[in-house]
């Protein structure tokens, strides 16, 4: 007889959506091959801030600091030594490939991860869970303080370096800088944090499904026309156009789209303005005016990553308080009600599809003894443990698995017919008579069930003539001696 004591996890459990963790150690082969990828990564992204970067001053647009704390924080495999040392590579490979004189192109390094590392350490503390997972409007508010502080330690790094690298003032230096990181962390941080994962993936097919595409797509049209609308009306306010239309994608497409839109909109914004094409009438006369503007056009796309946020961490919540209300705490398993719902649901797709139906109640025989003997905890953890055993042995797909009230379960099998309905009874008996719970110190309980099965082919009869089928079946099983199944057909 085998025993357990722990609870698998085939019963449905509440989403968690969270980034995901590697289980096992990295190999070195993976570790160096992370290191180079990093590596590559910064040496890329370097270049094209170079790219940007006009005679004698910053790069207009420097990406490789927001992306390097992103990934490392989105992608904890990244984050290891090999990583770091790829980063700082990267960075002074696109420093020589550029022809910065390597003193120069060692202080830029440390400048720019006097910023990263100030936004890792504070981003890695427990407090900065939320802003981490940009988890409500909260986390995002968070996670732009964490940005500002991050913005603070480049742009004083910065008023050292920058006078030996840039020319000008200790002053203008460190202003530009913090300025420049600013922007570069609010418009690209959210968007490398909340890269999908594979269950958010989930949820967007679910989502695909639950709209017509004209009202999926309506509120990236309606940014579209808002930006258009920009362009041809011009004038100081023009930037703010496509906040309704942002705010909308937020609370209609979830984080990632958002911020990416966001992002894309910020873009857009600031290099129209630059080439004249988006004619907002302001007079930009200093570098200053340069990066109000700047900072200006970047702040407005911050209330739709909010909105977007917020609205996920209720999505969380309604889901979390749904599987509440249609699952028993104890077992996992659905509730009477939701098994209800979800049994009715399959029998009416199996009588549609002309298939057969099974149903299975299952009681644990003389259960009241184990309770009076062993105390109701070691009761709770047969209880518990048969729930897992049944739903070990039930084919793939849907659990439609329901607690019915005390030591009693229900099973939908759709598509079953006689004899495999039979064979997944018999199975499921068995499982439990050959497991044990472990009750410590070298001491087991074993326990029997008694399961009264039911079978329609095809699936003609409701539900509730099914429960009474199994439950007779059930009754017999149990007066016929109990660890035995009983099975009978409704037709
Ligand atoms: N530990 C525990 N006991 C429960 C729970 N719910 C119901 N029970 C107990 O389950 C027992 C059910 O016993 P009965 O259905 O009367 O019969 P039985 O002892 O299982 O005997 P047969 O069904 O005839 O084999 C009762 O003593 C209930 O108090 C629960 O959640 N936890």
């Amino acid at each position: 007889m085998q025993t357990m004591n722990s609870q698998r996890d085939k019963l449905t459990r509440p989403q968690k959506l969270e980034p995901s963790v590697p289980a096992l150690p990295a190999s070195p082969a993976q570790l160096f091959a992370g290191g180079v990828l990093v590596a590559a990564i910064m040496a890329t992204v370097c270049l094209f801030g170079v790219w940007t970067r006009l005679a004698g001053q910053l790069a207009v647009f420097w990406p490789a600091n927001a992306l390097l704390l992103g990934l490392f924080i989105r992608f904890p495999r990244l984050d290891t030594a090999a990583g770091w040392v790829g980063a700082c590579a990267g960075h002074l490979l696109a420093g020589f490939i550029v022809g910065d004189p390597l003193p120069i192109s060692v202080l830029l390094t440390l400048t720019n991860f006097a910023s990263v590392i100030t936004g890792y350490l504070l981003l890695a503390q427990p407090f900065g869970a939320d802003a981490r997972k940009l988890l409500g409007a909260a986390g995002v508010l968070q996670l732009l303080g964490i940005a500002g502080l991050a913005s603070v330690a480049g742009g004083l790094a910065g008023s050292f370096v920058g006078p030996m690298a840039f020319g000008g003032t200790a002053l203008e230096s460190g202003l530009a800088w913090f300025a420049s990181e600013l922007l570069n962390y609010f418009t690209i941080l959210p968007a490398v944090l909340s890269i999908p994962t594979a269950q958010h993936r989930e949820v967007v097919r679910q989502w695909r499904k639950s709209m017509p595409p004209l009202r999926r797509a309506a509120p990236l049209l309606a940014l579209l026309a808002s930006v258009a609308a920009a362009l041809l009306v011009g004038g100081p306010g023009a930037v703010a156009f496509p906040v309704p239309a942002l705010l909308w994608c937020g609370m209609r497409y979830g984080v990632f789209p958002t911020a990416v839109l966001s992002l894309l909109t910020t873009a857009w914004t600031l290099v129209a303005m630059s080439k004249g094409v988006l004619d907002t009438a302001v007079q930009i006369e200093s570098p200053a005016m340069l990066m109000s503007v700047r900072l200006g056009v970047t702040l407005i796309a911050i209330s739709p990553l909010a909105v977007a946020s917020a609205m996920a961490a209720n999505r969380i919540l309604m889901a979390q308080l749904r599987h509440l209300a249609e699952h028993d705490p104890m077992t996992g398993t659905m509730n009477r009600r939701a098994f209800a719902e979800q049994a009715g649901k399959a029998l009416r797709s199996a009588r549609t599809a002309r298939q057969g139906v099974g149903l299975l109640v299952l009681d644990i025989d003389r259960f009241k003894s184990v309770n009076d003997t062993y105390g109701h905890a070691v009761g709770d953890q047969v209880i518990v443990l048969a729930a897992n055993l049944v739903a070990d042995q039930l084919p793939d797909g849907p659990l439609l698995l329901g607690r019915l009230g005390g030591e009693e379960f229900a099973v939908l099998l759709p598509g079953a017919d006689h004899a495999h309905t039979r064979a997944v009874a018999e199975r499921v008996r068995q499982a439990c008579a050959e497991t044990a719970v472990d009750l410590g110190q070298g001491r087991t309980l074993g326990f029997t069930v008694s399961i009264g099965a039911s079978v329609s082919q095809p699936a003609d009869a409701g539900l509730d003539r099914l429960l009474q089928a199994a439950d007779r079946a059930l009754y017999e099983a149990k007066h016929g001696g109990r660890n035995r199944v009983v099975l009978t057909d409704v037709d």
